[in-house]
Protein backbone atom coordinates (compact mmCIF):
# COMPACT_ATOMS: atom_id res chain seq x y z
CA UNK A 1 0.00 0.00 0.00
CA UNK A 2 0.99 3.62 -0.70
CA UNK A 3 2.05 5.59 2.32
CA UNK A 4 -0.34 8.37 2.62
CA UNK A 5 0.63 12.05 2.38
CA UNK A 6 -0.29 15.41 2.84
CA UNK A 7 0.78 18.48 0.44
CA UNK A 8 -0.78 21.62 2.24
CA UNK A 9 1.15 24.21 -0.38
CA UNK A 10 0.33 24.53 -4.48
CA UNK A 11 2.87 22.49 -6.22
CA UNK A 12 3.69 22.42 -9.75
CA UNK A 13 1.92 19.20 -11.43
CA UNK A 14 4.63 17.23 -12.33
CA UNK A 15 5.96 16.90 -8.95
CA UNK A 16 3.01 16.07 -8.06
CA UNK A 17 2.63 13.28 -10.40
CA UNK A 18 6.07 12.06 -9.35
CA UNK A 19 4.93 11.88 -5.72
CA UNK A 20 1.98 9.76 -6.68
CA UNK A 21 4.15 7.26 -8.38
CA UNK A 22 5.04 6.19 -4.24
CA UNK A 23 2.55 7.94 -2.66
CA UNK A 24 -1.14 8.73 -1.89
CA UNK A 25 -1.11 12.10 -1.85
CA UNK A 26 -4.18 13.96 -0.58
CA UNK A 27 -3.51 17.72 -2.13
CA UNK A 28 -4.39 21.48 -0.46
CA UNK A 29 -3.47 23.89 -2.79
CA UNK A 30 -3.18 26.39 -0.07
CA UNK A 31 -4.67 26.48 3.61
CA UNK A 32 -7.30 28.67 4.84
CA UNK A 33 -10.41 28.74 7.50
CA UNK A 34 -12.67 26.63 5.44
CA UNK A 35 -10.51 23.93 4.67
CA UNK A 36 -8.86 23.60 7.86
CA UNK A 37 -10.91 20.95 9.67
CA UNK A 38 -10.58 18.72 6.92
CA UNK A 39 -6.76 19.18 6.57
CA UNK A 40 -6.39 17.98 10.21
CA UNK A 41 -8.71 15.12 9.71
CA UNK A 42 -6.65 13.69 6.64
CA UNK A 43 -3.58 14.15 8.98
CA UNK A 44 -4.53 11.21 11.10
CA UNK A 45 -3.37 8.58 8.64
CA UNK A 46 -0.96 10.70 6.89
CA UNK A 47 2.93 9.50 6.93
CA UNK A 48 4.11 12.24 5.24
CA UNK A 49 3.60 15.85 5.51
CA UNK A 50 4.50 18.72 2.64
CA UNK A 51 4.41 21.95 2.55
CA UNK A 52 6.39 25.22 3.98
CA UNK A 53 6.08 27.87 6.35
CA UNK A 54 2.96 26.14 8.51
CA UNK A 55 3.86 25.61 12.25
CA UNK A 56 4.38 22.02 12.68
CA UNK A 57 4.31 22.61 16.35
CA UNK A 58 2.51 19.93 19.63
CA UNK A 59 -0.21 21.44 18.89
CA UNK A 60 -0.53 19.88 14.79
CA UNK A 61 1.61 17.01 15.31
CA UNK A 62 -0.93 16.08 17.89
CA UNK A 63 -3.48 15.27 15.30
CA UNK A 64 -0.67 13.31 12.93
CA UNK A 65 0.04 10.13 15.07
CA UNK A 66 1.02 8.61 11.98
CA UNK A 67 3.60 11.00 11.13
CA UNK A 68 7.12 9.89 10.08
CA UNK A 69 8.63 12.29 7.87
CA UNK A 70 7.83 16.26 7.85
CA UNK A 71 9.68 17.73 4.43
CA UNK A 72 9.17 21.98 3.78
CA UNK A 73 9.98 22.93 0.36
CA UNK A 74 12.05 25.60 1.62
CA UNK A 75 15.23 26.58 3.48
CA UNK A 76 14.26 27.98 6.29
CA UNK A 77 12.44 25.61 8.91
CA UNK A 78 11.80 28.20 11.67
CA UNK A 79 7.91 26.79 11.70
CA UNK A 80 9.40 23.21 12.74
CA UNK A 81 9.56 22.31 16.64
CA UNK A 82 12.74 20.24 16.08
CA UNK A 83 13.41 18.86 19.82
CA UNK A 84 9.30 17.72 19.51
CA UNK A 85 9.99 16.31 16.17
CA UNK A 86 12.96 14.21 17.60
CA UNK A 87 11.20 12.88 20.39
CA UNK A 88 8.46 11.79 18.36
CA UNK A 89 11.34 9.94 16.00
CA UNK A 90 9.65 12.45 13.47
CA UNK A 91 12.36 12.87 10.29
CA UNK A 92 12.70 17.10 9.54
CA UNK A 93 13.72 18.05 5.60
CA UNK A 94 14.30 21.30 4.20
CA UNK A 95 15.77 22.24 0.81
CA UNK A 96 19.28 24.17 0.71
CA UNK A 97 21.39 24.68 -1.69
CA UNK A 98 19.21 24.96 -5.03
CA UNK A 99 17.58 28.41 -4.07
CA UNK A 100 20.61 29.93 -3.39
CA UNK A 101 21.40 31.81 -6.75
CA UNK A 102 18.20 32.89 -7.04
CA UNK A 103 17.90 34.45 -3.87
CA UNK A 104 21.06 36.24 -4.24
CA UNK A 105 19.80 38.04 -7.55
CA UNK A 106 17.01 39.31 -5.40
CA UNK A 107 19.17 40.47 -2.61
CA UNK A 108 21.43 42.16 -5.13
CA UNK A 109 18.32 44.00 -6.71
CA UNK A 110 17.07 45.06 -2.87
CA UNK A 111 20.71 46.81 -2.34
CA UNK A 112 20.33 48.25 -6.22
CA UNK A 113 17.19 49.46 -5.39
CA UNK A 114 17.70 50.49 -2.32
CA UNK A 115 20.91 52.47 -2.84
CA UNK A 116 19.87 53.97 -6.00
CA UNK A 117 16.36 54.75 -5.19
CA UNK A 118 14.75 52.86 -7.82
CA UNK A 119 10.72 52.19 -6.54
CA UNK A 120 10.79 55.84 -5.47
CA UNK A 121 12.34 57.68 -8.42
CA UNK A 122 10.14 55.62 -10.50
CA UNK A 123 6.38 56.84 -9.13
CA UNK A 124 7.99 60.12 -9.66
CA UNK A 125 8.40 59.95 -12.84
CA UNK A 126 4.94 57.85 -13.47
CA UNK A 127 3.51 60.85 -11.25
CA UNK A 128 4.29 63.01 -13.85
CA UNK A 129 6.94 65.00 -11.59
CA UNK A 130 10.21 64.52 -13.91
CA UNK A 131 9.88 68.68 -14.72
CA UNK A 132 13.69 69.72 -14.76
CA UNK A 133 17.02 68.03 -14.37
CA UNK A 134 17.08 66.15 -10.75
CA UNK A 135 18.58 68.10 -8.18
CA UNK A 136 21.08 66.08 -5.61
CA UNK A 137 18.99 65.36 -2.98
CA UNK A 138 17.58 62.76 -5.22
CA UNK A 139 20.59 60.67 -6.19
CA UNK A 140 21.28 57.82 -4.92
CA UNK A 141 24.53 56.44 -3.12
CA UNK A 142 27.07 54.24 -4.84
CA UNK A 143 27.12 50.33 -4.59
CA UNK A 144 30.38 49.70 -6.63
CA UNK A 145 33.34 49.59 -4.47
CA UNK A 146 31.37 49.86 -0.92
CA UNK A 147 32.15 47.65 1.61
CA UNK A 148 29.46 45.01 1.94
CA UNK A 149 28.55 42.99 5.49
CA UNK A 150 27.17 39.45 5.41
CA UNK A 151 25.94 38.47 8.60
CA UNK A 152 25.15 34.56 7.85
CA UNK A 153 27.52 33.66 4.88
CA UNK A 154 26.20 30.35 4.43
CA UNK A 155 24.74 29.06 0.89
CA UNK A 156 22.73 32.10 -0.09
CA UNK A 157 25.24 34.65 1.76
CA UNK A 158 28.38 33.04 -0.48
CA UNK A 159 25.96 33.29 -3.27
CA UNK A 160 25.52 37.45 -2.42
CA UNK A 161 29.37 37.56 -1.67
CA UNK A 162 30.41 36.13 -5.39
CA UNK A 163 28.00 38.83 -6.97
CA UNK A 164 29.04 41.44 -5.19
CA UNK A 165 32.62 40.67 -5.02
CA UNK A 166 33.60 39.87 -8.70
CA UNK A 167 30.80 41.73 -10.58
CA UNK A 168 30.81 45.18 -8.27
CA UNK A 169 34.08 45.18 -6.37
CA UNK A 170 32.87 45.21 -3.09
CA UNK A 171 35.07 44.35 -0.38
CA UNK A 172 33.30 41.99 1.36
CA UNK A 173 33.20 41.30 5.10
CA UNK A 174 31.56 38.79 7.44
CA UNK A 175 30.20 37.40 10.60
CA UNK A 176 29.18 33.69 11.28
CA UNK A 177 30.14 31.33 14.27
CA UNK A 178 32.66 29.27 12.34
CA UNK A 179 34.92 30.94 9.55
CA UNK A 180 33.49 30.03 5.53
CA UNK A 181 36.85 29.11 3.87
CA UNK A 182 35.44 29.26 0.49
CA UNK A 183 34.19 33.06 1.04
CA UNK A 184 37.55 33.97 2.19
CA UNK A 185 39.72 32.37 -0.75
CA UNK A 186 36.99 33.22 -3.65
CA UNK A 187 35.82 36.29 -2.85
CA UNK A 188 38.36 37.93 -0.71
CA UNK A 189 35.66 37.76 2.13
CA UNK A 190 36.94 38.78 5.74
CA UNK A 191 35.95 37.48 8.88
CA UNK A 192 34.79 39.84 11.80
CA UNK A 193 32.80 39.89 15.02
CA UNK A 194 29.63 41.33 14.55
CA UNK A 195 30.64 44.71 15.73
CA UNK A 196 33.38 45.00 13.43
CA UNK A 197 31.11 44.24 10.35
CA UNK A 198 28.51 46.52 11.70
CA UNK A 199 30.84 49.64 12.08
CA UNK A 200 32.63 48.74 8.97
CA UNK A 201 29.96 48.12 6.32
CA UNK A 202 28.29 50.51 4.07
CA UNK A 203 25.56 47.88 3.05
CA UNK A 204 24.82 44.90 5.92
CA UNK A 205 22.75 42.27 4.39
CA UNK A 206 21.38 40.15 7.43
CA UNK A 207 20.82 35.98 6.02
CA UNK A 208 21.31 34.10 9.11
CA UNK A 209 18.88 31.34 9.63
CA UNK A 210 15.85 32.33 12.48
CA UNK A 211 16.21 30.61 15.99
CA UNK A 212 16.16 30.76 19.76
CA UNK A 213 19.71 32.42 19.12
CA UNK A 214 19.31 34.40 16.14
CA UNK A 215 16.10 36.23 17.24
CA UNK A 216 16.27 39.55 17.57
CA UNK A 217 20.04 39.67 17.10
CA UNK A 218 20.13 42.87 15.71
CA UNK A 219 18.04 45.45 17.50
CA UNK A 220 18.74 48.84 18.88
CA UNK A 221 22.72 48.29 19.69
CA UNK A 222 23.31 47.02 16.67
CA UNK A 223 21.38 49.72 14.28
CA UNK A 224 23.47 52.11 16.45
CA UNK A 225 26.46 50.74 15.53
CA UNK A 226 26.43 50.89 11.79
CA UNK A 227 27.22 54.23 9.82
CA UNK A 228 24.58 57.29 9.29
CA UNK A 229 25.13 56.15 5.67
CA UNK A 230 24.69 52.63 5.97
CA UNK A 231 22.06 50.96 4.06
CA UNK A 232 20.71 47.69 5.60
CA UNK A 233 18.88 44.52 4.27
CA UNK A 234 17.30 41.47 5.25
CA UNK A 235 16.38 38.67 3.45
CA UNK A 236 16.47 35.78 6.21
CA UNK A 237 13.46 36.27 8.42
CA UNK A 238 11.64 38.91 10.01
CA UNK A 239 11.79 37.91 13.78
CA UNK A 240 15.93 37.97 13.41
CA UNK A 241 15.86 42.07 13.83
CA UNK A 242 13.97 43.96 16.43
CA UNK A 243 11.07 45.70 14.07
CA UNK A 244 10.88 48.55 16.17
CA UNK A 245 14.14 49.25 16.58
CA UNK A 246 14.62 49.96 12.88
CA UNK A 247 11.75 51.35 12.60
CA UNK A 248 12.80 53.74 15.22
CA UNK A 249 16.72 53.79 13.77
CA UNK A 250 15.20 54.62 10.51
CA UNK A 251 13.05 57.41 11.65
CA UNK A 252 16.12 59.07 13.69
CA UNK A 253 18.29 58.60 10.58
CA UNK A 254 21.02 56.64 12.71
CA UNK A 255 20.74 54.27 8.74
CA UNK A 256 20.11 55.83 5.97
CA UNK A 257 17.66 53.05 4.79
CA UNK A 258 16.43 49.53 4.33
CA UNK A 259 15.88 46.88 1.84
CA UNK A 260 13.34 44.12 2.92
CA UNK A 261 12.15 40.94 1.62
CA UNK A 262 10.57 39.47 5.24
CA UNK A 263 8.69 40.97 7.82
CA UNK A 264 8.15 40.03 12.06
CA UNK A 265 4.63 39.19 10.78
CA UNK A 266 3.47 38.12 6.87
CA UNK A 267 1.43 39.24 5.68
CA UNK A 268 2.70 42.85 6.95
CA UNK A 269 0.47 45.02 8.37
CA UNK A 270 -0.75 47.44 6.08
CA UNK A 271 -0.36 50.23 8.61
CA UNK A 272 3.14 49.33 9.54
CA UNK A 273 5.51 52.20 9.59
CA UNK A 274 7.98 50.72 7.23
CA UNK A 275 5.56 50.64 4.44
CA UNK A 276 5.00 54.75 4.81
CA UNK A 277 8.69 55.24 4.39
CA UNK A 278 10.50 56.48 0.81
CA UNK A 279 13.57 54.88 2.20
CA UNK A 280 12.63 51.38 2.56
CA UNK A 281 12.09 49.25 0.00
CA UNK A 282 10.08 46.03 0.59
CA UNK A 283 9.72 43.28 -1.46
CA UNK A 284 6.92 40.24 -0.26
CA UNK A 285 8.91 37.53 0.80
CA UNK A 286 10.04 36.35 -2.99
CA UNK A 287 13.66 35.85 -2.41
CA UNK A 288 13.06 32.51 -4.29
CA UNK A 289 10.11 33.27 -5.95
CA UNK A 290 10.83 32.22 -9.74
CA UNK A 291 9.29 29.34 -11.35
CA UNK A 292 12.60 27.36 -12.13
CA UNK A 293 13.99 27.70 -8.14
CA UNK A 294 10.56 26.73 -6.97
CA UNK A 295 10.30 23.63 -9.04
CA UNK A 296 13.69 22.70 -7.80
CA UNK A 297 12.52 23.69 -4.55
CA UNK A 298 9.17 21.30 -4.87
CA UNK A 299 11.21 18.43 -5.99
CA UNK A 300 13.79 18.32 -3.90
CA UNK A 301 10.88 18.32 -0.93
CA UNK A 302 9.67 15.47 -3.28
CA UNK A 303 12.73 13.45 -3.40
CA UNK A 304 12.97 14.15 0.52
CA UNK A 305 10.02 12.77 1.89
CA UNK A 306 9.94 10.15 -0.34
CA UNK A 307 14.07 8.47 0.61
CA UNK A 308 12.50 9.79 4.49
CA UNK A 309 9.62 7.23 4.17
CA UNK A 310 11.43 4.96 2.44
CA UNK A 311 13.01 4.37 5.60
CA UNK A 312 16.51 5.99 4.26
CA UNK A 313 18.37 8.80 5.22
CA UNK A 314 16.87 11.89 3.29
CA UNK A 315 19.20 13.93 1.22
CA UNK A 316 18.74 17.08 3.03
CA UNK A 317 17.84 15.76 6.72
CA UNK A 318 17.77 18.38 9.20
CA UNK A 319 19.82 17.23 12.11
N1 LIG B 1 13.73 35.57 1.78
C1 LIG B 1 13.74 34.36 1.28
O1 LIG B 1 12.97 34.03 0.38
C2 LIG B 1 14.71 33.35 1.80
C3 LIG B 1 15.09 33.37 3.12
N2 LIG B 1 16.00 32.46 3.57
C4 LIG B 1 16.40 32.53 4.99
O2 LIG B 1 17.81 32.63 5.05
C5 LIG B 1 18.33 31.68 5.94
C6 LIG B 1 19.72 31.27 5.51
O3 LIG B 1 19.65 30.47 4.34
P1 LIG B 1 20.95 29.68 3.81
O4 LIG B 1 22.00 30.62 3.41
O5 LIG B 1 20.48 28.69 2.82
O6 LIG B 1 21.37 28.93 5.14
P2 LIG B 1 22.80 28.41 5.57
O7 LIG B 1 22.56 27.48 6.69
O8 LIG B 1 23.56 27.92 4.39
O9 LIG B 1 23.53 29.71 6.11
C7 LIG B 1 23.23 30.30 7.32
C8 LIG B 1 24.44 31.02 7.82
O10 LIG B 1 24.12 31.68 9.03
C9 LIG B 1 25.19 31.49 9.96
N3 LIG B 1 24.67 31.54 11.33
C10 LIG B 1 23.83 30.67 11.92
N4 LIG B 1 23.61 31.04 13.19
C11 LIG B 1 24.34 32.17 13.39
C12 LIG B 1 24.52 33.02 14.51
N5 LIG B 1 23.94 32.78 15.69
N6 LIG B 1 25.35 34.09 14.37
C13 LIG B 1 25.96 34.33 13.19
N7 LIG B 1 25.82 33.56 12.10
C14 LIG B 1 25.01 32.48 12.20
C15 LIG B 1 25.75 30.11 9.61
O11 LIG B 1 27.11 29.97 9.98
P3 LIG B 1 27.54 29.33 11.38
O12 LIG B 1 26.73 28.08 11.52
O13 LIG B 1 29.00 29.12 11.24
O14 LIG B 1 27.22 30.35 12.42
C16 LIG B 1 25.62 30.10 8.10
O15 LIG B 1 26.76 30.62 7.51
C17 LIG B 1 17.29 30.55 5.96
O16 LIG B 1 17.33 29.84 7.18
C18 LIG B 1 15.99 31.28 5.76
O17 LIG B 1 15.46 31.66 7.01
C19 LIG B 1 16.57 31.54 2.75
C20 LIG B 1 16.21 31.48 1.44
C21 LIG B 1 15.20 32.34 0.86
O1 LIG C 1 12.14 31.85 2.84
C1 LIG C 1 12.40 30.97 2.12
C2 LIG C 1 13.16 29.82 2.47
O2 LIG C 1 13.42 28.99 1.57
O3 LIG C 1 13.52 29.68 3.65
Amino acid sequence: MKPKVVVYKKMNAGVLDFLRETCEVVYFEGLNAENYRDFLDELKEARGLLGSGLAVDRELLDHAPQLEVVSNASVGYDNFDIPLLKERGIVATNTPGVLNETVADTILGLILATARRIPELDQFVKAGQWATVLPEEQFGVDVHHKVLGIIGMGGVGTAVAKRANLGFGMPILYHNRTRNEEAEKLYGATYCTLEELLAGSDYVCLMTPLNPETEKMIGKREFALMKKTGIFINASRGKVIDEAALIEALENKEILAAGLDVFAQEPVEPDNPLLSMKNVVTLPHVGSATSETRIKMARLAAENLIAGLRGGIPPNVIH
